[in-house]
């Protein structure tokens, strides 16, 4: 049911509310719609097989997002729905890599505003504009637009990322359009096309730095709490400088965390803990691993870090676990002898201490020769850094190397699924920030897996919220990144699938959810109410979980007097 005060062609103008020919003649009655719409009525169902089909029938990706960003701004329940029914195909089109080109055209193909705008000239007023926002928000995706995906500043042109983002909330873990919040913090942009367009929409100046920028996210995240004091806040795409400073600021304050560092880190883990599984038959092999990350930003220092937390965790001393990781950057291997003033480099400390067997700066393929790594990793944005000769020699190495290219989009890719399907003879255990289609070669399929951090933070988000514990801790992260693998059948290992299907999205989140409740439960962190749920078992977790779950389905619209909050 949805109360509210309009009608008429205001019902029909509602996205929210909207739903064309799919109101019955009663509600038409009610709402005084009647021959306002064509006469013929037509179910969710039937008017999705139509969208469907026009969608599918357009050749550019990024005209099938447009597509789809036009019929969410008229009824946002069919949007949702066709996204529901058709995640794997339309993930790449709503999500990487088909949002990138989006942000970068962002200000051309806005047509409806959708989300919350601070810009630097708001500043002082954020608390007020929050009230603006009139319905109640659980989640907040918010970005600076600083390092969108791979592809750099793109300044207020990130709001498609924290939408695209959202959209996935929703279509994969189960979350209400209604309370979802899509954020661009406009800072400014230090991007010169952008500085230069006409026609950007986000505010023409360079970035705030320093000070300035630091209680400009501070009189953000003041704002959120004063105006919804429960809602979890994602930090997202911010670039590495701030984006670790900002996470320790509030992680043990606000329930947020950053997607790029902790939901990235707990996707990847999930991977390798699946390749164990694929290789070894227990996740506890990962002690056996060594690796080479090439890329320490956000994304790289919050692996590098989990997955040595993850080692300790499984026996290692925490000089043993950092001895097993070879970070490399733009200017080669990382070292004892590496100044790392940089307060986003802080992470990479213990690894650099530990690291003075080899010259400071050492190429790629001098460290893979000598490290001999089983892993290799990939969160450089840098496209066929995993060169031929690498992915062979990684194929010489091991018997089936772990290949893992997962910067975004695919323009910024490693490598591809086929390079390392040529390269390993089919026999990498594989995954990739973007979607690429499996290998079949000499009569062998490669796995194309795709390790991206939207496994995680949908059931991270739900069970955050669900177990109403204040903050998001690493022992709920650890079992974000556990319950995926245990998703997979044996013979999904055999054959080298390390991710479950994307189609299975709400069921993984879902089962993501249990196990971040559970893990909040271990440490007292939820009340009495979710104390009780936890101690009757899964099951009733599980019923407790699917029950607060959307379902894109039109429910009967009702006309109300009273005003809505
Ligand atoms: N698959 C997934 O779920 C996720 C993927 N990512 C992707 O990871 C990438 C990196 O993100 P951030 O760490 O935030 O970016 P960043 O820009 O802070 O870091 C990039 C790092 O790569 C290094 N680098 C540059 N050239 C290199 C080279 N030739 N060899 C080795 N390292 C090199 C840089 O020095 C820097 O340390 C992006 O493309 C992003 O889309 C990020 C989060 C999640
Ligand atoms: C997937 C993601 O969060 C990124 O590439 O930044
Ligand atoms: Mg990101």
């Amino acid at each position: 049911m949805h109360p509210d005060t309009s009608r008429g062609i205001e019902v029909l103008h509602n996205p929210i509310y909207n739903k064309g020919t799919g109101f019955s003649a009663s509600e038409r009655e009610r709402l005084g719609i009647r021959g306002l719409v064509p006469p013929r009525f037509f179910t969710i169902g039937q008017q999705a097989v139509k969208i469907w089909a026009q969608n599918k029938a357009l050749k550019r990706p990024l005209d099938r997002w447009s597509h789809l960003q036009d019929l969410k701004d008229r009824n946002e329940t069919l949007f949702y729905r066709l996204v529901h029914d058709h995640i794997e195909e339309l993930a790449p089109v709503i999500y990487t890599p088909t949002v990138g080109d989006a942000c970068l055209e962002y200000s051309k193909l806005l047509r409806r505003a959708r989300g919350m705008y601070f810009s630097r000239e708001d500043r002082g007023d954020f608390n007020s504009m929050m009230f603006n926002w009139k319905r109640n928000v659980s989640v907040i995706v918010v970005t600076d637009g600083s390092r969108i995906l791979g592809l750099g500043d793109l300044g207020m042109n990130g709001m498609g990322i924290s939408q695209g983002k959202l959209d996935l909330y929703v279509a994969g873990g189960g979350f209400d359009p209604q309370h979802v919040l899509p954020v661009v913090l406009d800072v400014g942009t230090n991007n010169p096309d952008l500085l230069n367009d006409p026609y950007y929409l986000g505010s023409p100046h360079k970035r705030l730095e320093g000070e300035e920028y630091y209680a400009f996210v501070e009189e953000f995240i003041r704002g959120v709490r004063n105006r919804w004091p429960n809602a979890l806040i994602q930090f997202e795409d911010f670039q590495t400088k701030h984006a670790n400073k900002i996470l320790q600021h509030y992680r043990d304050e606000v329930l947020c965390f950053n997607d790029d560092i902790q939901g990235t880190a707990a996707v990847v883990l999930a991977g390798v803990y699946g390749a164990m599984k694929c290789l070894h038959g227990h996740r506890k092999d990962i002690v056996k691993q060594t690796f080479v990350m090439c890329g320490a930003g956000s994304a790289g220092c919050g692996i590098a870090s989990f997955l040595h937390q993850a080692m300790v965790a499984n026996g290692l001393t925490a000089e043993e676990a950092y001895k097993r990781f070879y970070i490399i950057d733009a200017n080669g291997l990382v070292t004892a002898e590496r100044a790392l003033d940089d307060p986003g480099q802080e992470p990479l400390k213990g690894f650099a201490r530990n690291r003075n067997d080899m010259p400071e700066g050492a190429s790629l393929m001098d460290v893979i020769k000598k490290a001999k790594p089983t892993v290799l990793l990939g969160v450089s944005t840098v496209k066929g850094l995993f060169s031929k000769e690498v992915l062979e020699e990684m194929g010489k190495i091991n018997e089936r190397p772990i290949i893992m290219p997962l910067s975004n989009p695919t323009s910024r890719a490693e490598c591809t699924a086929e390079d390392a399907a040529n390269a390993t003879d089919g026999r990498a255990i594989f995954s990739s920030g973007s979607p690429f289609s499996d290998v079949e070669i000499n009569g062998r399929v490669m796995k194309a897996n795709q390790g991206n951090n939207f496994y995680v933070f949908p059931g991270l988000g739900l069970g955050a919220l669900l177990s109403k514990s204040s903050v998001i801790s690493d022992a709920m992260l650890q079992a974000a990144a556990m319950a995926i693998p245990a998703m997979l059948t044996p013979e999904q290992y055999t054959e080298g699938t390390i991710f479950p299907r994307i189609d299975r999205i709400r069921d993984i989140s879902a089962y993501v959810a249990i196990k971040v409740i559970e893990a909040a439960a271990r440490e007292g962190r939820v009340p009495e109410d979710i104390r009780h749920i936890v101690a009757q078992g899964e099951e009733a977790m599980s019923e407790y979980v699917y029950s607060t779950m959307y379902v894109p389905n039109y429910r009967p619209t009702v006309f109300s007097c009273s005003s809505r909050k």
